[in-house]
Protein backbone atom coordinates (compact mmCIF):
# COMPACT_ATOMS: atom_id res chain seq x y z
CA UNK A 1 0.00 0.00 0.00
CA UNK A 2 2.79 2.28 1.23
CA UNK A 3 4.53 1.63 -1.97
CA UNK A 4 1.37 2.86 -4.57
CA UNK A 5 0.72 5.68 -2.09
CA UNK A 6 -1.81 4.41 -0.32
CA UNK A 7 -2.65 5.71 3.23
CA UNK A 8 -3.04 3.66 5.95
CA UNK A 9 -6.95 3.71 7.03
CA UNK A 10 -9.76 1.75 6.65
CA UNK A 11 -10.97 2.83 3.31
CA UNK A 12 -7.82 1.89 1.50
CA UNK A 13 -7.61 -1.30 3.92
CA UNK A 14 -10.63 -2.45 2.62
CA UNK A 15 -9.81 -1.91 -1.40
CA UNK A 16 -6.47 -3.57 -0.88
CA UNK A 17 -8.42 -6.41 1.07
CA UNK A 18 -11.11 -6.46 -2.01
CA UNK A 19 -8.10 -6.16 -4.15
CA UNK A 20 -5.93 -9.09 -2.90
CA UNK A 21 -8.99 -11.36 -2.49
CA UNK A 22 -9.76 -11.41 -6.10
CA UNK A 23 -13.00 -11.76 -5.87
CA UNK A 24 -14.27 -8.52 -7.57
CA UNK A 25 -13.22 -8.40 -11.18
CA UNK A 26 -14.09 -4.98 -12.17
CA UNK A 27 -11.87 -3.52 -8.98
CA UNK A 28 -9.45 -5.54 -9.76
CA UNK A 29 -8.93 -4.56 -13.48
CA UNK A 30 -9.02 -1.29 -12.22
CA UNK A 31 -6.41 -0.86 -9.97
CA UNK A 32 -4.53 -3.17 -12.03
CA UNK A 33 -5.09 -0.51 -14.83
CA UNK A 34 -3.50 2.05 -12.29
CA UNK A 35 -1.01 0.40 -10.87
CA UNK A 36 0.81 -1.03 -14.42
CA UNK A 37 0.83 2.49 -15.25
CA UNK A 38 2.70 2.80 -12.50
CA UNK A 39 0.22 5.94 -10.54
CA UNK A 40 -0.26 6.57 -7.04
CA UNK A 41 -3.43 5.95 -5.67
CA UNK A 42 -3.71 8.59 -3.88
CA UNK A 43 -7.07 9.15 -1.53
CA UNK A 44 -9.24 10.70 -3.92
CA UNK A 45 -9.00 7.95 -6.66
CA UNK A 46 -9.62 5.75 -3.98
CA UNK A 47 -12.29 7.04 -2.38
CA UNK A 48 -13.65 6.90 -6.14
CA UNK A 49 -13.19 3.28 -6.56
CA UNK A 50 -13.86 2.12 -3.41
CA UNK A 51 -17.52 3.89 -3.85
CA UNK A 52 -17.60 2.74 -7.07
CA UNK A 53 -16.63 -0.80 -7.29
CA UNK A 54 -17.13 -1.91 -3.71
CA UNK A 55 -20.29 -0.32 -2.29
CA UNK A 56 -21.68 0.28 -5.53
CA UNK A 57 -22.77 3.99 -5.01
CA UNK A 58 -24.36 3.08 -1.68
CA UNK A 59 -23.30 1.62 1.45
CA UNK A 60 -23.55 -2.25 1.15
CA UNK A 61 -22.88 -2.58 5.19
CA UNK A 62 -22.78 -6.44 5.23
CA UNK A 63 -19.72 -6.52 2.76
CA UNK A 64 -18.17 -3.95 4.26
CA UNK A 65 -18.63 -5.60 7.87
CA UNK A 66 -16.99 -9.00 6.08
CA UNK A 67 -14.64 -6.65 4.94
CA UNK A 68 -13.82 -4.93 8.05
CA UNK A 69 -13.40 -8.85 9.29
CA UNK A 70 -11.23 -10.34 7.29
CA UNK A 71 -8.78 -7.09 7.51
CA UNK A 72 -8.82 -7.57 11.22
CA UNK A 73 -7.83 -10.63 11.38
CA UNK A 74 -4.95 -9.70 9.14
CA UNK A 75 -3.84 -6.85 11.04
CA UNK A 76 -4.01 -9.65 14.30
CA UNK A 77 -1.80 -12.02 12.34
CA UNK A 78 0.39 -8.99 11.65
CA UNK A 79 0.21 -7.38 15.18
CA UNK A 80 1.47 -11.26 16.60
CA UNK A 81 3.85 -11.75 13.84
CA UNK A 82 5.52 -8.35 14.67
CA UNK A 83 5.13 -8.60 18.40
CA UNK A 84 7.30 -12.34 17.58
CA UNK A 85 9.59 -10.07 15.85
CA UNK A 86 10.09 -7.25 18.59
CA UNK A 87 11.12 -9.66 21.46
CA UNK A 88 13.49 -11.90 19.32
CA UNK A 89 15.15 -8.35 18.82
CA UNK A 90 14.98 -7.87 22.42
CA UNK A 91 16.77 -10.99 22.88
CA UNK A 92 19.24 -10.64 20.25
CA UNK A 93 19.66 -7.02 21.52
CA UNK A 94 20.27 -8.20 24.66
CA UNK A 95 22.94 -10.76 23.75
CA UNK A 96 24.70 -8.48 21.85
CA UNK A 97 24.96 -6.09 24.88
CA UNK A 98 26.18 -8.42 26.88
CA UNK A 99 28.93 -9.97 24.49
CA UNK A 100 29.72 -5.62 23.93
CA UNK A 101 30.35 -5.56 27.92
CA UNK A 102 32.68 -9.23 27.76
CA UNK A 103 34.54 -7.50 24.99
CA UNK A 104 34.65 -4.02 26.17
CA UNK A 105 37.73 -4.77 28.73
CA UNK A 106 39.90 -6.60 25.24
CA UNK A 107 40.13 -5.13 21.85
CA UNK A 108 37.45 -2.37 20.76
CA UNK A 109 34.88 -3.76 18.30
CA UNK A 110 33.39 -1.34 15.71
CA UNK A 111 31.63 -3.83 13.68
CA UNK A 112 29.96 -5.01 17.32
CA UNK A 113 29.11 -1.34 17.83
CA UNK A 114 27.17 -0.83 14.74
CA UNK A 115 25.29 -4.36 14.95
CA UNK A 116 24.19 -2.83 18.55
CA UNK A 117 23.24 0.22 16.89
CA UNK A 118 21.25 -1.21 14.28
CA UNK A 119 19.85 -3.64 16.46
CA UNK A 120 18.44 -0.58 18.62
CA UNK A 121 17.37 0.62 15.36
CA UNK A 122 15.40 -2.34 15.00
CA UNK A 123 13.63 -2.21 18.02
CA UNK A 124 12.29 1.19 17.96
CA UNK A 125 11.24 0.46 14.22
CA UNK A 126 9.80 -2.73 15.43
CA UNK A 127 8.06 -0.59 18.28
CA UNK A 128 6.18 1.71 15.76
CA UNK A 129 4.82 -1.08 13.80
CA UNK A 130 3.26 -2.60 16.80
CA UNK A 131 1.99 1.09 17.83
CA UNK A 132 0.61 1.43 14.27
CA UNK A 133 -0.53 -2.21 13.82
CA UNK A 134 -2.59 -1.42 17.01
CA UNK A 135 -3.95 1.68 16.05
CA UNK A 136 -4.69 0.37 12.86
CA UNK A 137 -6.55 -2.46 14.68
CA UNK A 138 -8.65 0.14 16.99
CA UNK A 139 -9.59 2.24 13.97
CA UNK A 140 -10.94 -0.99 12.40
CA UNK A 141 -12.92 -1.82 15.26
CA UNK A 142 -14.72 1.40 15.53
CA UNK A 143 -15.45 1.20 11.46
CA UNK A 144 -17.25 -2.04 12.63
CA UNK A 145 -19.32 -0.58 15.00
CA UNK A 146 -20.22 2.16 12.79
CA UNK A 147 -20.86 -0.17 10.48
CA UNK A 148 -22.86 -2.45 12.43
CA UNK A 149 -25.16 1.21 13.42
CA UNK A 150 -25.15 1.99 9.48
CA UNK A 151 -26.89 -1.55 9.08
CA UNK A 152 -29.28 -1.66 11.64
CA UNK A 153 -30.62 1.60 10.74
CA UNK A 154 -30.78 0.49 7.40
CA UNK A 155 -33.55 -2.24 8.76
CA UNK A 156 -35.78 0.26 10.48
CA UNK A 157 -38.35 2.35 9.40
CA UNK A 158 -36.96 5.73 10.69
CA UNK A 159 -40.73 7.10 11.46
CA UNK A 160 -41.94 4.29 14.09
CA UNK A 161 -39.09 2.59 14.76
CA UNK A 162 -40.31 -0.78 13.58
CA UNK A 163 -38.73 -2.71 10.99
CA UNK A 164 -38.50 -1.74 7.07
CA UNK A 165 -40.28 -3.51 4.20
CA UNK A 166 -36.50 -4.83 3.52
CA UNK A 167 -36.03 -6.41 6.83
CA UNK A 168 -39.62 -7.72 6.74
CA UNK A 169 -39.22 -9.69 3.18
CA UNK A 170 -35.78 -10.51 4.57
CA UNK A 171 -37.07 -11.89 7.86
CA UNK A 172 -40.56 -13.78 5.76
CA UNK A 173 -38.11 -15.58 3.24
CA UNK A 174 -35.73 -17.00 5.92
CA UNK A 175 -38.85 -17.98 8.27
CA UNK A 176 -40.35 -19.71 5.21
CA UNK A 177 -37.98 -21.55 3.93
CA UNK A 178 -37.58 -23.03 8.04
CA UNK A 179 -41.03 -23.52 7.72
CA UNK A 180 -40.65 -25.96 4.74
CA UNK A 181 -37.83 -28.09 6.37
CA UNK A 182 -39.66 -31.39 7.94
CA UNK A 183 -38.42 -30.39 11.06
CA UNK A 184 -41.21 -27.65 11.29
CA UNK A 185 -43.97 -29.59 9.73
CA UNK A 186 -46.13 -29.39 11.99
CA UNK A 187 -45.46 -25.06 12.84
CA UNK A 188 -46.59 -23.25 10.27
CA UNK A 189 -45.93 -19.22 10.88
CA UNK A 190 -48.81 -16.78 11.01
CA UNK A 191 -48.91 -13.67 9.05
CA UNK A 192 -51.31 -10.60 9.89
CA UNK A 193 -51.62 -7.57 7.87
CA UNK A 194 -52.77 -4.49 9.15
CA UNK A 195 -54.10 -0.77 7.65
CA UNK A 196 -55.11 2.05 9.31
CA UNK A 197 -58.87 2.81 8.79
CA UNK A 198 -59.68 6.05 6.73
CA UNK A 199 -56.40 6.97 7.19
CA UNK A 200 -56.16 9.79 3.83
CA UNK A 201 -59.19 11.48 6.06
CA UNK A 202 -57.20 11.56 8.80
CA UNK A 203 -54.45 13.66 6.72
CA UNK A 204 -57.02 15.40 5.10
CA UNK A 205 -58.45 16.91 7.87
CA UNK A 206 -55.84 17.41 10.64
CA UNK A 207 -52.92 17.75 8.28
CA UNK A 208 -50.19 15.35 7.13
CA UNK A 209 -47.79 15.59 10.83
CA UNK A 210 -51.11 14.58 12.43
CA UNK A 211 -51.14 11.33 10.37
CA UNK A 212 -47.58 10.71 11.68
CA UNK A 213 -48.50 11.05 15.03
CA UNK A 214 -51.11 8.38 14.46
CA UNK A 215 -48.61 6.37 12.44
CA UNK A 216 -46.32 6.11 15.23
CA UNK A 217 -48.73 5.23 18.29
CA UNK A 218 -49.90 2.46 16.29
CA UNK A 219 -45.99 1.46 15.73
CA UNK A 220 -45.69 1.92 19.82
CA UNK A 221 -48.55 -0.70 20.14
CA UNK A 222 -47.43 -3.01 17.99
CA UNK A 223 -43.96 -2.96 19.51
CA UNK A 224 -45.82 -3.34 22.91
CA UNK A 225 -47.66 -6.35 21.69
CA UNK A 226 -45.57 -8.17 19.81
CA UNK A 227 -43.84 -10.91 21.25
CA UNK A 228 -40.05 -11.35 21.28
CA UNK A 229 -39.90 -14.14 18.59
CA UNK A 230 -42.44 -12.23 16.20
CA UNK A 231 -42.04 -9.43 14.00
CA UNK A 232 -43.87 -6.04 13.53
CA UNK A 233 -43.13 -3.97 10.83
CA UNK A 234 -44.11 -0.97 8.95
CA UNK A 235 -44.58 -2.15 5.05
CA UNK A 236 -46.25 0.90 3.43
CA UNK A 237 -47.83 4.03 4.14
CA UNK A 238 -50.44 3.12 6.50
CA UNK A 239 -49.68 -0.45 6.35
CA UNK A 240 -48.21 -2.93 8.86
CA UNK A 241 -47.41 -6.84 9.10
CA UNK A 242 -46.78 -9.43 11.82
CA UNK A 243 -44.73 -11.82 11.16
CA UNK A 244 -44.95 -14.85 14.02
CA UNK A 245 -43.03 -17.85 13.27
CA UNK A 246 -44.35 -20.08 15.91
CA UNK A 247 -47.43 -18.82 16.70
CA UNK A 248 -50.57 -21.09 17.04
CA UNK A 249 -53.70 -19.64 14.79
CA UNK A 250 -55.41 -18.96 17.98
CA UNK A 251 -52.37 -16.96 19.42
CA UNK A 252 -52.17 -14.68 16.63
CA UNK A 253 -56.00 -14.02 16.28
CA UNK A 254 -55.51 -13.16 20.18
CA UNK A 255 -52.43 -10.88 19.38
CA UNK A 256 -54.68 -9.36 16.04
CA UNK A 257 -57.64 -8.80 18.31
CA UNK A 258 -55.45 -7.42 21.42
CA UNK A 259 -53.71 -4.64 18.28
CA UNK A 260 -57.76 -4.23 16.92
CA UNK A 261 -58.77 -3.19 20.97
CA UNK A 262 -55.53 -1.29 22.03
CA UNK A 263 -56.02 1.56 18.96
CA UNK A 264 -59.72 1.56 19.33
CA UNK A 265 -58.84 2.37 22.97
CA UNK A 266 -56.17 4.88 22.03
CA UNK A 267 -56.64 8.39 21.96
CA UNK A 268 -54.26 10.16 19.57
CA UNK A 269 -54.30 13.89 21.00
CA UNK A 270 -53.75 16.85 18.62
CA UNK A 271 -51.23 19.31 19.46
CA UNK A 272 -51.84 21.94 21.64
CA UNK A 273 -55.65 20.34 21.97
CA UNK A 274 -55.70 18.02 24.78
CA UNK A 275 -59.08 16.81 25.47
CA UNK A 276 -60.02 16.94 21.42
CA UNK A 277 -58.37 13.52 20.32
CA UNK A 278 -59.39 11.60 17.36
CA UNK A 279 -60.49 7.78 17.29
CA UNK A 280 -58.21 6.03 14.96
CA UNK A 281 -59.34 2.08 13.99
CA UNK A 282 -57.60 -0.97 12.09
CA UNK A 283 -58.60 -3.18 10.22
CA UNK A 284 -56.64 -6.44 10.02
CA UNK A 285 -56.44 -9.89 8.14
CA UNK A 286 -54.73 -12.69 9.86
CA UNK A 287 -53.83 -16.11 7.45
CA UNK A 288 -51.36 -18.96 8.43
CA UNK A 289 -48.75 -20.50 5.87
CA UNK A 290 -49.38 -23.38 3.53
CA UNK A 291 -46.67 -25.34 2.99
CA UNK A 292 -45.33 -25.19 -0.33
CA UNK A 293 -46.04 -21.56 -1.34
CA UNK A 294 -44.08 -18.52 -1.57
CA UNK A 295 -43.76 -15.54 0.13
CA UNK A 296 -46.44 -14.16 -2.72
CA UNK A 297 -49.11 -15.84 -1.89
CA UNK A 298 -48.76 -16.09 1.86
CA UNK A 299 -48.78 -11.87 1.58
CA UNK A 300 -51.91 -11.99 -1.00
CA UNK A 301 -54.19 -14.06 1.35
CA UNK A 302 -53.33 -11.87 4.58
CA UNK A 303 -54.20 -8.93 2.02
CA UNK A 304 -57.54 -10.49 0.87
CA UNK A 305 -58.17 -10.99 4.60
CA UNK A 306 -57.93 -7.59 5.04
CA UNK A 307 -59.33 -6.57 2.29
CA UNK A 308 -62.79 -8.70 3.69
CA UNK A 309 -62.23 -6.48 7.18
CA UNK A 310 -62.66 -3.26 4.79
CA UNK A 311 -65.52 -4.31 2.68
CA UNK A 312 -67.57 -5.40 6.17
CA UNK A 313 -67.20 -2.19 7.98
CA UNK A 314 -63.79 -1.82 9.13
CA UNK A 315 -62.29 -2.43 12.84
CA UNK A 316 -62.22 -6.07 12.31
CA UNK A 317 -59.83 -9.10 12.40
CA UNK A 318 -60.57 -11.53 9.22
CA UNK A 319 -58.87 -14.99 9.82
CA UNK A 320 -57.91 -17.14 5.97
CA UNK A 321 -56.86 -20.11 7.03
CA UNK A 322 -56.30 -23.57 5.37
N1 LIG B 1 -49.10 11.18 7.35
C1 LIG B 1 -48.69 10.25 6.52
N2 LIG B 1 -49.54 9.79 5.56
C2 LIG B 1 -49.13 8.81 4.73
C3 LIG B 1 -47.84 8.26 4.82
N3 LIG B 1 -47.71 7.31 3.87
C4 LIG B 1 -48.88 7.24 3.20
N4 LIG B 1 -49.77 8.16 3.72
C5 LIG B 1 -51.15 8.44 3.32
O1 LIG B 1 -51.97 7.31 3.59
C6 LIG B 1 -53.17 7.48 2.85
C7 LIG B 1 -53.69 6.12 2.40
O2 LIG B 1 -54.97 6.26 1.99
P1 LIG B 1 -55.78 5.17 1.20
O3 LIG B 1 -54.86 4.07 0.74
O4 LIG B 1 -56.57 5.89 0.14
O5 LIG B 1 -56.74 4.49 2.17
P2 LIG B 1 -57.51 4.97 3.48
O6 LIG B 1 -57.88 6.40 3.44
O7 LIG B 1 -56.65 4.56 4.66
O8 LIG B 1 -58.83 4.16 3.47
P3 LIG B 1 -59.11 2.65 3.78
O9 LIG B 1 -57.80 1.90 3.76
O10 LIG B 1 -60.00 2.21 2.70
O11 LIG B 1 -59.75 2.57 5.13
C8 LIG B 1 -52.85 8.42 1.70
O12 LIG B 1 -53.53 9.64 1.91
C9 LIG B 1 -51.32 8.66 1.84
O13 LIG B 1 -50.96 9.97 1.49
C10 LIG B 1 -46.95 8.78 5.83
O14 LIG B 1 -45.79 8.36 5.99
N5 LIG B 1 -47.43 9.76 6.63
Amino acid sequence: MKRHGSALHPVNYTLWYEYVRGENPALRAAMDRYLAQHLQLDDAIADAMYRRFVTGGGIDATLIERTAEGVSTVLTGMAESAARAGDQTAQYGTSLSRLSQELAGSAHSPALEEMLNTTRQMQVAVTEMQQRLSDSQNEIGQLRAELRRVHEESRLDSLTGLANRRAFDQRLAACLAEADTPARRYQRPCLMIADIDHFKRINDTYGHPYGDHVLRAVGTILKEVTPADCLAARIGGEEFAVLMPSSSLSEARSLAESVRLRVAAARVRRQGQDDDATRITISIGLTLFRHGENGTAFMERADQALYTSKDSGRDRVTVLAG
